[in-house]
């Protein structure tokens, strides 16, 4: 299983049809004006969103499994994240092999209740919440919004060496020009007619 993440002609409340594939084990970045529709595609990748087209990983079409399962493969980061147990510990599937140490966290961190968390912590440990559940594509809604430099680059190294290692895709959501060349091996804009084209190609190879 796994394999390229392939979306064709997606058209989400008037937008698109958007035609793009994301190779295994690489990085496409995304980006475009605020409000233009990039969270809305993220979303209707996964499925959270209503929308028509069509959306594969590999051999895998969404419309063959369950939504669950589908985002179980398929993982979002979405931009704000959710928490629905008081304590942070609760929300990982295996806990006891989860490093905070690699995105500048203390080990401690797990032990804390939710509501302790910074915006920065909780984004980092979204990230790693999702990375537990080891799904074989990412789809990240700004990963590093709320994170100084320091801590972006290890978001950054986490990613891509999640990817390499899985070879799994990674659509990355992003306005920070200079980070996206950094981690994509190319550069989407999702322009204002809502079309999607060429920005680039990233450095990130
Ligand atoms: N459920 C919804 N129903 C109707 N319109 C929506 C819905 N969700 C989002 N929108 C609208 O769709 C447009 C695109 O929103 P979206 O969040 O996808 O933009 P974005 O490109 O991710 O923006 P930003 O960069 O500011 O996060 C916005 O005008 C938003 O108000």
């Amino acid at each position: 299983m796994g394999g390229d993440l392939i979306i064709e002609n997606l058209v989400i409340r008037g937008l698109g049809p958007l035609t793009l594939t994301v190779p295994a084990g690489a990085c496409v970045g995304l980006s475009g004006p605020s409000g233009i529709g990039k969270s809305s595609l993220l979303r209707a990748v996964v499925d959270m969103e209503p929308h028509e087209g069509r959306v594969r990983l590999g051999e895998v079409d969404r419309g063959a499994l369950s939504a669950p399962e589908w985002r179980r493969m398929v993982g979002m980061l979405p931009s704000e994240s959710i928490w629905w147990l008081d304590g942070v510990k609760e929300h990982f599937l295996a806990p006891d092999k989860v490093r905070p140490d690699v995105l500048g966290l203390r080990e401690e961190v797990l032990a804390w209740p939710v509501k302790r968390l910074s915006s920065g912590e909780r984004q980092r440990l979204s990230l790693l919440r999702l990375l537990d559940r080891e799904p074989m594509a990412l789809i990240l809604d700004e990963p590093t919004a709320n994170l100084d430099e320091a801590s972006a680059l290890q978001v950054e190294a986490l990613i891509l060496g999640y990817a390499r290692e899985r070879q799994a895709p990674v659509l990355w959501v992003g306005h920070g020009k200079e980070q996206l060349k950094r981690v994509a091996q190319r550069v989407v804009m999702l322009d204002a007619t809502g079309a999607l084209h060429d920005a680039g190609k990233g450095e990130g190879a």
